[in-house]
Order: C-alpha cells, then sequence, then structure tokens
C-alpha cells in the first residue's frame, strides 16, 4: 500500500517540468558539481544514464546524485534497473518498451516510487497513458540524436499525438531538444521535456538549465 511519501511523490512529479538524463561524468568532472549546477538551474527529475557503469559504480554515482537531490528538493531517478532503483530508494524508476512490465517492477521497488516509461509511436504512447501502475510516459525522439544512437526520429508529430491523447497522466518529450527548439515542442502540445546534451554539454549547466525551465514555466503560465 502507498504511504504518504508516495502521494507525496506524485505530487511532485506532477509538478516537474524539466528531466534530465546524465551519464556519471567519468573523467570529465565532477558528478556533484555538475550535478548541483543543473538542479540548480532547475531540473525537477535527474535520472542516471550511463551504460558503462558496473552496478557498484552506478550505486555510488547515485548516492552522489541522491545527496545533490536533498539538497535541492529534486527527484532520483534510475534507468532500468528496479533493483537498483529499490537499494538507493529511489524515487523514480524508468523502464524501456524491453524492461520489466510495471507490476513486476512495482513488486521490486514497492508502492511508492514513480515509474514511467518511453515510447517511441502513437500506439505504444497510447498504451502508455493508461498502464496500470505507470505513473509517467515519455515519447520520443522528437529529433534524431547521437545520445541514442539507431533509433529514428518520431518527429513534431508523435508530440502532437500524445498531445491529443488529453490524458492527466504527466508525459514528457524527449530527443535532440535544446533552446533553440523547445518552443516548438511546446507548440506541439507538450509541457515537460527530458534532456540530455543540451545540459550535460552546455559550458554553464545552471545557465542552460535555467534557460529551458524559464520556457517550460512561461508556457505553463500561458495556459
Ligand atoms: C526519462 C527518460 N525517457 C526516455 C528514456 C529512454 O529509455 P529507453 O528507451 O529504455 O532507452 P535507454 O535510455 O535505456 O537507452 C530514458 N532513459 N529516460
Ligand atoms: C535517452 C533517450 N531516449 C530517447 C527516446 O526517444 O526514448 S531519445 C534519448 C536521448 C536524448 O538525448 P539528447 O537530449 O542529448 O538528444
Ligand atoms: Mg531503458
Amino acid at each position: 500500500m502507498r504511504t504518504s511519501h508516495g502521494t507525496s511523490l506524485r505530487k511532485r512529479l506532477d509538478a516537474s517540468l524539466l528531466y534530465l538524463c546524465t551519464d556519471a561524468r567519468t573523467g570529465r568532472g565532477d558528478l556533484a558539481e555538475f550535478a548541483d549546477a543543473a538542479l540548480a538551474g532547475g531540473v525537477d527529475i535527474i535520472q542516471l544514464r550511463d551504460k558503462g557503469l558496473e552496478a557498484r559504480q552506478e550505486l555510488a554515482a547515485l548516492e552522489t546524485m541522491r545527496e545533490a537531490c536533498e539538497r535541492h528538493g529534486a527527484m532520483l531517478a534510475v534507468n532500468d534497473r528496479a533493483d537498483i532503483a529499490r537499494a538507493v530508494r529511489a524515487d523514480v524508476l524508468h523502464l524501456g518498451q524491453r524492461d520489466l512490465p510495471v507490476p513486476m517492477a512495482r513488486d521490486i521497488v514497492g508502492a511508492d516510487p514513480v515509474i514511467g516509461r518511453s515510447n517511441n509511436d502513437p500506439e505504444a504512447a497510447a498504451r502508455s497513458a493508461e498502464e496500470p501502475g505507470s505513473d509517467y510516459f515519455c515519447v520520443g525522439p522528437t529529433w534524431a540524436t547521437p545520445t541514442k544512437p539507431g533509433r529514428p526520429a518520431a518527429g513534431l508529430e508523435l508530440v502532437e499525438r500524445a498531445a491529443a491523447l488529453a490524458t492527466d497522466r504527466p508525459w514528457f518529450a524527449i530527443g535532440g531538444i535544446d533552446l533553440t527548439n523547445i518552443d516548438r515542442v511546446l507548440s506541439a502540445g507538450a509541457t515537460r521535456v527530458v534532456v540530455v546534451r543540451a545540459i550535460t554539454e552546455a559550458e554553464d549547466p545552471r545557465a542552460a538549465a535555467n534557460a529551458l525551465k524559464a520556457r517550460l514555466t512561461a508556457r505553463v503560465d500561458n495556459t
């Protein structure tokens, strides 16, 4: 049974506009410093997405990110692995189309964490909008991206199709989104986005996050 913590996580998810996936920044800087900057700039949810890490390295990076989340009141997300999400008491577990079914993931993480799923076509998005036990979904890639090589662009049309679902479930657009094109994503009907390079490769991650967040907040304020 969900606790008051679970209820509070769902309220925080609902209020979340900017979701960042980052690697552990191995060999290119300090993860705590980067996470602090991105979260200070307005990132609401931060996910560790680093396929090159062994489980213990993933746990260590997530511990660093958890401390940053606590400093900034942000949510910590784990990609793919329900066992790791449980071990670090993550706020969010993100599943892909080939990952665990939600009921199995739920058995592992418990009732409280928020669970979301990625979708790459309108039919999958429609299923995700109703998937029992799931809390949010993502659609993309809006534009082809080197961060996810080999996955063809779904285009702004997929964003429009997701918006047309008119679901109460929070959903995010992902893939190739940055400050130069976020307004097109918002005009297509998204109110929330996930980014990687727009912040991880920014010279000033705090300023990059802040600029994206300002566009998202303005969109919500105008509706
Ligand atoms: C928030 C968020 N959205 C989408 C993805 C992509 O998930 P998936 O399709 O499982 O691909 P990988 O990221 O696992 O390569 C994500 N990770 N996070
Ligand atoms: C991790 C991921 N998933 C996608 C999906 O469409 O499900 S696109 C993507 C990568 C997004 O990276 P960037 O912001 O650097 O383009
Ligand atoms: Mg995945």
